[in-house]
C-alpha cells in the first residue's frame, strides 16, 4: 500500500485497488488538538507509509530528542510550516486499505479555518472533527460543525483525542459525546450520521487498533468506521450533469466528421440513447456514444472523464451543460446564494465580479447582502454592510447571462460556483446556490445527502471547479 501527499494541489483521480470504494474525508479541529498526529497515525497503522518517509521521521524525531517517532511529521511536510509551527494550508493525502481507498483533506486549525474548511470539505463525504479530551467541545468545534453542515458534508465523526491525558475516563468522553451530539443534531444531523470515538492519536488507541484502555467503548475504531460507513447514494438516482470542457473536432482524414464533447460527468450517469438537453440553448438530442481513450463505454457515472458524441449536430461550445432532459437544472440570471468570502478586501453590495460555474464564466453583480452568519451565536445578522474575510453570508447574484444551476443541497457540484475578481482573476468567494445559513433558531434543514455519488476528482471543487 502506498500513500501520496500534496499540499494545496489537486491530486489526480486515485486508483482504487481491486475496485474498492473511495471515501473522501476532511479533518478539522483547533490548533494542537492533534490532527496531524491522528492522520500520521492512520497512515502509519494502515502501513500506508513508505519506508523512506518513515526513516526520515525516525531521524527527525531522534534529532529532537524524542524517544518515540513524532507521527505528525509524516503529515506536516512543509518546511516553512514546521518553522512556523503551524499547518498552513490544506494538504491532500491518498491512502488505501484492502477494504476502501481514501482521499483525505487535512485542514489546519488556525484562524483561516473557514476558508480552509470550505476548501477541504467542499467535496468531502465525511469529516473527522477533533477535540482535545481535556477541553471538550469548544467554540471552534461548534463553528466547524456549522460550516460542515452548510457545506452539506453528510457525516461527521467527533474524535475525542488525547483520551490518554484524561486517564481514559469514560465520564469525560460521555459528557463530550453528549454535548457534541446535541449540537450536531441541532444543525440537522441525525444520530445515524454521527459517530463519537475516544482516541489517542499519540498512543494509537481506537484509531486503527481497538484499545484495551477503553473497555467501556463498544463502538468501532476510527478506521473501522471509515471503512464501513455507507458512501453516498446510487449515482443513477441523480440527474445527469455534464459541463462541456472541450469540443473535439479533429477534421482529419481519419475522422472528417467527428464531433465530440469532452468533460467530466459532474453528477448522475449517462448511457448511449439517453435523452439530454443542452443548456443554456435548450436543444434536445440523444447521446449516441461515449468515447474514452480506451474505447467506448456502455455507461459513465459521476467522476468519469469521457467524450460524448450526440445523435444530432448541434451548435455546442465549451461552457455549455449537457443535462438529463427529464430533470434539467433551472436557468437563472438572478438567484440567492450563500457565499464564503475568501478575500482580504470586503464584499459590498454592487460589486462587479465574474461568476465561474462549471466550465462557464460570466460577468455578474452582487446585489444586496441580505444576512451574515454570526458564527459566535450560530445566528444570522440581517442587512450587513459588508462581508469580510472568512465571513459567510446570503447574497443576491445577478449574472449577465443565465446559468444552468442546481440547488446546492440537491447537487453539491453543480450547485456551487466561484466568485472571481474581474481585474486579476483571483478567487474572491465560494458560493452555494440556495443553501440557507446553518443558523440554529430556524432549525436548518439537515445537510444535503448529496446527489453526487462519486464526487469528481477535483478536490477543491468549490475553489477551483475545473478549467
Ligand atoms: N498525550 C497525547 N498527546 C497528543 C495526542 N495527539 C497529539 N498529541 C500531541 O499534541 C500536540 C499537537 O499535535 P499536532 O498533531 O501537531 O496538532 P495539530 O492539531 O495537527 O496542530 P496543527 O499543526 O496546528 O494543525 C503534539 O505535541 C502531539 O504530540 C494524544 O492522543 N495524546
Amino acid at each position: 500500500m502506498e500513500s501520496t501527499s500534496s499540499t494545496s494541489q489537486t491530486p489526480g483521480e486515485p486508483e482504487t485497488p481491486g475496485g474498492t470504494q473511495l471515501l473522501r474525508l476532511a479533518t478539522a479541529g483547533s490548533v494542537d488538538d492533534g490532527k496531524s498526529t491522528l492522520v500520521g497515525r492512520l497512515l502509519y497503522d494502515t502501513k500506508s507509509v513508505l519506508a523512506d518517509q518513515l526513516d526520515a521521521v525516525h531521524r527527525a524525531s531522534v534529532d529532537r530528542g524524542l524517544s518515540t517517532p513524532d507521527l505528525s511529521l509524516l503529515v506536516d511536510g512543509l518546511r516553512s510550516e514546521r518553522e512556523q509551527g503551524i499547518t498552513i494550508d490544506v494538504a491532500y493525502r491518498y491512502f488505501a486499505t484492502p477494504r476502501r481507498s481514501f482521499v483525505l483533506a487535512d485542514t489546519p486549525g488556525h484562524v483561516q479555518y473557514t476558508r480552509n474548511t470550505v476548501t477541504g470539505a467542499s467535496t468531502a463525504q465525511l469529516a473527522v472533527l477533533l477535540v482535545d479530551a481535556r477541553k471538550g467541545v469548544v467554540e471552534q468545534t461548534r463553528r466547524h460543525a456549522a460550516v460542515l453542515a452548510l457545506l452539506g458534508v453528510p457525516r461527521l465523526v467527533l474524535a475525542v483525542n488525547k483520551i490518554d491525558l484524561v486517564g481514559y475516563d469514560q465520564s469525560v468522553f460521555a459528557r463530550i459525546a453528549k454535548e457534541f451530539t446535541a449540537h450536531a443534531t441541532a444543525l440537522g444531523y441525525t444520530e445515524a450520521d454521527l459517530l463519537t470515538v475516544p482516541v489517542s492519536a499519540l498512543v494509537g488507541d481506537n484509531v486503527v487498533e481497538r484499545s484495551a484502555h477503553t473497555p467501556w467503548y463498544a463502538g468501532p475504531t476510527l478506521l473501522e468506521h471509515l471503512e464501513t460507513v455507507p458512501v453516498e447514494a446510487d449515482p443513477h438516482d441523480a440527474p445527469l450533469r455534464f459541463p462541456v470542457q472541450y469540443v473535439i473536432r479533429p477534421r482529419t482524414a481519419a475522422y472528417p466528421d467527428y464531433r465530440g464533447y469532452a468533460g467530466q460527468v459532474a453528477a448522475g450517469s449517462v448511457a448511449p440513447g439517453a435523452e439530454v438537453v443542452v443548456l443554456p440553448a435548450g436543444l434536445r438530442t440523444r447521446v449516441a456514444r461515449i468515447d474514452t481513450p480506451d474505447g467506448e463505454l456502455a455507461e459513465a457515472v459521476a467522476g468519469r472523464s469521457v467524450t460524448l458524441v450526440l445523435a444530432d449536430e448541434l451548435d455546442i461550445s465549451r461552457g455549455d451543460l449537457i443535462a438529463a432532459a427529464d430533470r434539467p437544472p433551472r436557468l437563472a440570471d438572478d438567484f440567492d446564494a450563500t457565499v464564503c468570502w475568501l478575500a482580504d478586501r470586503p464584499l459590498r453590495a454592487g460589486a462587479r465580479v465574474l461568476v465561474k460555474h462549471g466550465a462557464r464564466t460570466v460577468p455578474a453583480i452582487i446585489g444586496e447582502l441580505s444576512s451574515r452568519f454570526d458564527e459566535q451565536n450560530l445566528s444570522s445578522v440581517d442587512g450587513p454592510d459588508q462581508l469580510a474575510l472568512n465571513d459567510i453570508g446570503r447574497v443576491r447574484v445577478r449574472t449577465a447571462e443565465p446559468l444552468p444551476i442546481d440547488d446546492y443541497r440537491s447537487s453539491r457540484r453543480t450547485g456551487a460556483f466561484l466568485v472571481i475578481d474581474q481585474a486579476d482573476g483571483t478567487t474572491l468567494a465560494a458560493g452555494l446556490v440556495g443553501a440557507p445559513l446553518p443558523v440554529l433558531e430556524t432549525g436548518v434543514a439537515r445537510p444535503a445527502a448529496s446527489a453526487d455519488p462519486e464526487l469528481p476528482s477535483d478536490e477543491r471543487a468549490l475553489v477551483s471547479p475545473g478549467p
